[in-house]
Formats: structure tokens, C-alpha cells, sequence
């Protein structure tokens, strides 16, 4: 639904202040002319930067796509759009409050013992097969979206509420994706515009943002497809959202430039000014190998 400011939602300064700049911001005024289209302001930073970066979701190989903090969606939208999913055939979610775990799909939900999924972590009958889904979506490849948030349904998305910082959903996601048509786990694009709510504190807003790059990073080395493997040299990409600072300049030289041919750092204009969000946007997954220590012995 799109947002509309109401008279009961303002009255303070802080608020006016808030909807002044919102109104006139140009990408809420783009996403506000058609709000049926994107839910956040956010899907404009992507399709900027995947547009002047080689458009890397719309190459004829990308099979697998993660999108980690998609909450409400725009990114994962974008998404669903460059792999062919059509914006319509959304079903609601069924009203089961215990669930951490959704899937949807434009299939009629299956009676309960006749599910064919064999990825059903926590017993809930909507799971629909890979098959079916490839099936009934005028898309290709899987998309999976992350978040600590509840999100609305997207066509073609495949839906997971949960920390990413806590090795259990790193678990889920894997499943999520042999069950869906990735029988090695492995994935051509990493997104992740995760952040942690700011505290004002600098030194815990680095560290948390640097807690949240180097998850990811580990998160790749187990399931981002190499551009060897993809026969391109930029095939295996991570975009990657942290806090400007030096902390974050060291996690890129000694973290990120060894694993990929090239790092770069992005603002997109679609990003404010006064934010000091900034992207990494690394292509070509060639993961190093461990120095050996000095006590291994080589043979
Ligand atoms: C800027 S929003 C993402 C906007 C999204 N890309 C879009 O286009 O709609 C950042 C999201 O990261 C999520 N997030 C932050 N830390 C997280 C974590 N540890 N695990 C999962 N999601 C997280 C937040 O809940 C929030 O929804």
C-alpha cells in the first residue's frame, strides 16, 4: 500500500522537518508517482548501480540471487524484474503466526500431507516444490530474500525472517536453495543493504557495520560461484552496503580486494549526501587460498 503522510502521523518539528525533505527528495517523488511499482526509495540505488555496473542481475547466466536485509522489498523487486518474474500472481501469506519460515508463489496452496517439498525446516504446508514453482513463474533462477523484518510477498522471491548474524539462518538460506534449484548452494550475486540501527556511537556503528560485512564475506566464500566457474571475469558479485571509515578501507584491502578482481566503493546519487552509507561493489569471485603457516609442511 503507499505510504501517505496523515495529519495524525505529523504535528511535531522534527516531523515536519522529516516530510519537508522527504517531498522533496526526487526518488520518493519517482516512487511516489507510482507507488504500484517500488515499495522503498532504496530499489533506485540498485538499479543505478547494477545499470552502470555491467548490468550484473540482467546477465543470461545469473541463476541465483541473495538479498540480505530486503525488507520491504524494493531491492528484491528489482530483482525479481531483471530475472523475468511479473509484478502480478502474488498470493498472501497464510495467517500462521508461528512461522519464521514463508515461501509464496503464484501455486494454489497444497492441502496439508501432500506437500512434495523435502525442505520443510519448520512443518508448515505451504511449501510448494522447485518444480512447480519453475513451472508456474514466467521467470528463471531463485531469489532469496533475508530479514529480521516480516516482508509482503514478491513474485518469484522466496521469503526467510531471520538474524543473518546467527549461523542458523545461514543454514536455512542453504536449504532454501537446494530445494530450489540449486542443488550446490552456490549463487551468482550477493546483495546485502544490511545495516544496524545507528547509535550515534561511532566506534559501535563501525564495529557493527564491520560485523555485518564480515558475515556476509564468510557467507560468500561458502556459496558465491566463482567468475572461473562462470566463464566471465566479473561473474560472482557482492554488493555490499557498510559506514564509511577507515576500519571499513582496511576490510577492503586485506578482505576484499585478495577475493575479487575488482573492489570498488559506490555512492549512487540515489543515495542522500548526508548519509555516510556507501556500497562495496565487488565482481569476479576468485577466492584466495590461506597462506600456509610456517609450521605446514608443503609436499
Ligand atoms: C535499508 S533496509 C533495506 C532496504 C531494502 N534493500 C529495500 O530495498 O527495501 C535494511 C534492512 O536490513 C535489515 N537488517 C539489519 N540487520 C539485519 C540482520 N542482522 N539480519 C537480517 N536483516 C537485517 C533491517 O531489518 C532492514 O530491513
Amino acid at each position: 500500500m503507499p505510504f501517505r503522510a496523515t495529519r495524525t502521523c505529523l504535528g511535531k518539528a522534527s516531523s515536519n522537518q522529516w516530510l519537508s525533505r522527504q517531498f522533496r527528495d526526487p526518488y520518493v517523488k519517482k516512487r511516489l508517482a507510482d507507488p504500484a511499482t517500488y515499495r522503498s526509495r532504496s530499489a533506485f540505488k540498485l538499479l543505478e548501480i547494477e545499470s552502470s555496473w555491467d548490468n550484473f542481475l540482467t546477465k543470461k547466466d545469473v541463476r541465483a540471487v541473495v538479498d540480505l536485509g530486503a525488507a520491504p522489498g524494493g531491492w528484491s523487486q528489482v530483482v525479481a524484474g531483471k530475472l523475468g518474474f511479473r509484478p502480478d500472481g502474488i498470493i498472501p501469506p497464510r495467517g500462521d503466526s508461528k512461522a519464521r519460515y514463508e515461501q509464496w508463489s503464484t501455486a494454489p496452496v497444497q492441502p496439508s500431507g501432500t506437500k512434495n517439498s523435502s525442505f520443510d525446516p519448520l512443518n508448515i504446508d505451504d511449501v510448494i516444490s522447485a518444480e512447480q514453482n519453475q513451472r508456474r513463474s514466467q521467470g528463471r533462477g531463485t531469489i532469496i530474500a533475508v530479514d529480521l523484518l516480516r516482508m509482503e510477498p514478491i513474485h518469484g522471491v522466496h521469503s526467510l525472517v531471520g538474524n543473518f548474524l546467527e549461523p542458523e539462518t545461514s543454514v536455512l538460506i542453504r536449504g532454501l536453495l537446494e530445494a530450489n534449484g540449486c542443488p550446490d548452494g552456490k549463487v551468482d550475486v550477493i546483495l546485502s543493504d544490511m545495516a544496524a540501527n545507528a547509535t550515534g556511537n561511532e566506534d559501535a556503528d563501525v564495529q557493527s557495520s564491520l560485523r555485518i560485512c564480515e558475515a556476509v564475506l564468510e557467507f560468500a566464500k561458502k556459496h558465491l560461484r566463482s567468475a572461473q566457474s562462470i566463464g566471465r571475469t566479473k561473474g560472482g558479485v557482492l554488493l555490499m552496503k557498510y559506514f564509511a571509515h577507515p576500519e571499513l578501507d582496511k576490510f577492503r584491502r586485506e578482505k576484499l580486494q585478495p577475493n575479487f578482481q575488482l573492489v570498488k566503493n559506490l555512492k549512487p546519487t540515489s543515495s542522500r549526501a548526508e548519509s555516510s552509507e556507501t556500497y562495496f561493489m565487488c565482481q569476479g569471485w576468485k577466492p584466495s587460498r590461506p597462506t600456509p603457516s610456517k609450521n605446514t609442511t608443503l609436499v
